[in-house]
């Protein structure tokens, strides 16, 4: 029952739901005190038709009744209470994990010690009924857990994450929005079906929910319907066509039942016309400030159109769910071959064929755009490489520069030292050398042999002939001169190499100034020799 909502007792008045089940204060079953879901109790008889095949979480669909095989029975230990979804007239909604598949569920949690021997017969049907009823569109029971030391009944169902239609309806009045006709024909077309699986049960038992409101139509993540909270529909044997106990939501009652006739299936065909209706105009066909002006609207079926945003076939469909006369209200087969309701489904079908293709074709630009996205990622990274490569190869390339520079300055240093040595020799050749050939050993050294071969100059800075044997430039690739240790061992090569020539330089001009020296000398020998000449000559011509 919806918070809120009032049950009609008499005609003209009105008391809370929670009343009509409310027992006066019943003892409590104090007697046994352990949790399971088996147990011959008070209520482990009756819920459980085998008490040893205690029912079990039938949690897979394709499990039939006599497939199903005897479970562990769950306890309260399974799982995790995540928190409270809300409390209703018989008890409380827990949102719940399952520890072993951490799947999310609900719980109703429902105090049975103060019932009356009715009303635990009436929660034994519920929970009964619960496991038969296995439908997309119908929440799906799960598995149940007696408490007997706090004479709790644990309900585990299928949790609806969109939340109840009622919330959605009062959100739209709040906010002065309308729902789209389309989501009013999904709910029509989505709760049409689920009814059918309660009318029309294969074992003749038909199912009356009796408690069809927007606060019992829940949702899942895509708004599609659950149909749920059947804890007031009975068991309705084909053979007795009629339920005399009325229960359910004043607004929603038909006029059979005004008129203290039975709840059939006819009158859930009414609740859904209202539920229907209200989707639409956000509030309830008939409304008044009091039962009777209630009653009187509900039997001449007084109510306004839907609002005029919905097309004509909407509006059809709902006044012939709106029907006062039972016989001419469509029984749930009729609104499945209505014209209207084929014509709407024709397009439903159409639109969601459509919408998976569409996120089939969504799915798969997803995922292309997903492989796009990886290969960007992947090129990043590889241009990135790149660049740093390219930067290092850039280094590499300064430094290169940098050591050809100096290499070359070097060289020209080099080469002007040789020349200014060339110079310095070329100063001491000649006559003046054949002169000296005899008088001293040193002053004939590197003096070339005619007869021995031209020995081969290079004026190749790098050629081997300008190089000590261990300093071959060819060792100075661009590769070695890269290297830290090559490069310093290069500098203080050219280092020795520089101290060497000035050694050699110094050589030379110091043989220079001997040659110098030995020129004057020969020149004074030389005049002393013509002067003993001439002397010789002046002695002969006197004698
Ligand atoms: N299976 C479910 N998934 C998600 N929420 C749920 C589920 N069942 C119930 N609820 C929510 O839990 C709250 C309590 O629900 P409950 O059925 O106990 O009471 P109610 O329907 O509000 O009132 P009443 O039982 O009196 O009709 C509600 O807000 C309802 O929307």
């Amino acid at each position: 029952m919806g918070s809120g909502s009032q049950i009609v007792h008499e005609a003209g008045t009105s008391i809370p739901p929670k009343q009509l089940i409310q027992p006066p204060q019943a003892e409590k079953d104090n007697a046994h005190s352990t949790q399971n879901n088996a147990g011959p109790t008070d209520m482990g008889e009756k819920l459980d038709p085998c008490p040893l095949v205690p029912y079990v979480s039938t949690h897979s669909e394709s499990l039939s009744n006599s497939a199903r095989k005897p479970r562990m029975p769950s306890t309260l230990d399974d799982f995790d209470v995540i928190g409270t979804i809300g409390s209703g007239s018989y008890g409380t909604c827990k949102k719940i994990r399952r520890k072993k598949d951490g799947k999310i569920l609900v719980w109703k949690e429902m105090e049975y010690g103060t019932m009356t021997e009715s009303e635990k017969q009436m929660l034994v049907s519920e929970v009964n009924l619960l496991r038969e009823l296995k439908h997309q569109h119908i929440v799906r029971y799960y598995d149940r857990i007696i408490d007997r030391s706090n004479t709790t009944i644990y309900i585990i169902m299928e949790y609806c994450d969109g939340g109840d239609l009622s919330v959605l309806i009062s959100k739209n009045r709040r906010e002065g929005t309308y729902l789209e006709e389309d989501f009013v024909w999904k709910m029509l077309i989505q709760m049409t079906s689920a009814l059918k699986e309660c009318h029309r049960r294969k074992n003749g038992k038909a199912v009356l929910h009796r408690d069809l409101k927007p606060a019992n139509i829940f949702l899942d993540s895509d708004n599609n319907v659950k149909l749920g909270d059947f804890g007031l529909a009975r068991v309705l044997h084909h053979e007795t066509s009629f339920a005399k106990t009325f229960v359910g939501t004043p607004y929603y009652m038909s006029p059979e039942l005004v008129n203290n006739m039975s709840y059939n299936e006819k009158s859930d065909i009414w609740s859904m016309g209202c539920m229907l209706y209200e989707i639409c105009a956000l509030h309830p066909p008939f409304t008044a400030s009091n039962q009777q002006d209630l009653n009187k609207k509900i039997c001449i079926g007084d109510y306004k159109r839907i609002p005029s945003r919905y097309s004509e076939d909407l509006n059809t469909i709902i006044s012939k769910l709106l029907c006062v006369e039972v016989k001419k209200r469509p029984s749930i087969e009729a609104i499945l071959v209505d014209p209207i309701v084929l014509r709407r489904n024709r397009k439903m079908d159409r639109l969601e064929r459509r919408n998976s293709a569409g996120s089939a074709g969504a799915d798969s630009l997803h995922s292309w755009e997903d492989e796009l996205k990886k290969r960007e990622k992947k090129l990043e990274m590889k241009e990135k490489e790149l660049k740093s490569h390219e930067r290092e190869l850039a280094i590499r390339e300064k430094m290169v520069e940098d050591k050809l520079k100096r290499i070359e300055l070097l060289s020209k240093e080099y080469r002007r030292k040789s020349d200014l040595s060339r110079e310095v020799s070329s100063s001491g050749d000649g006559d003046d050398m054949d002169f000296f050939d005899g008088l001293h050993p040193c002053l004939s050294r590197g003096r070339r042999d005619p007869d021995s071969p031209k020995k081969k100059v290079s004026f190749d800075m790098y050629g081997k002939e300008n190089l000590r044997r261990h300093e071959r430039y060819s060792d100075y690739t661009v590769d070695n001169l890269l290297t830290k240790d090559y490069t310093s061992k290069y500098s203080s090569d050219l280092k020795d190499y520089d101290n060497l020539y000035e050694v050699e330089l110094a050589k030379r001009r110091e043989l220079k100034d001997r040659l110098f020296r030995a020129k004057s000398k020969v020149t004074d020998l030389h005049d002393l020799k013509l002067d003993a000449h001439i002397r010789n000559r002046n002695l002969l011509y006197f004698r």
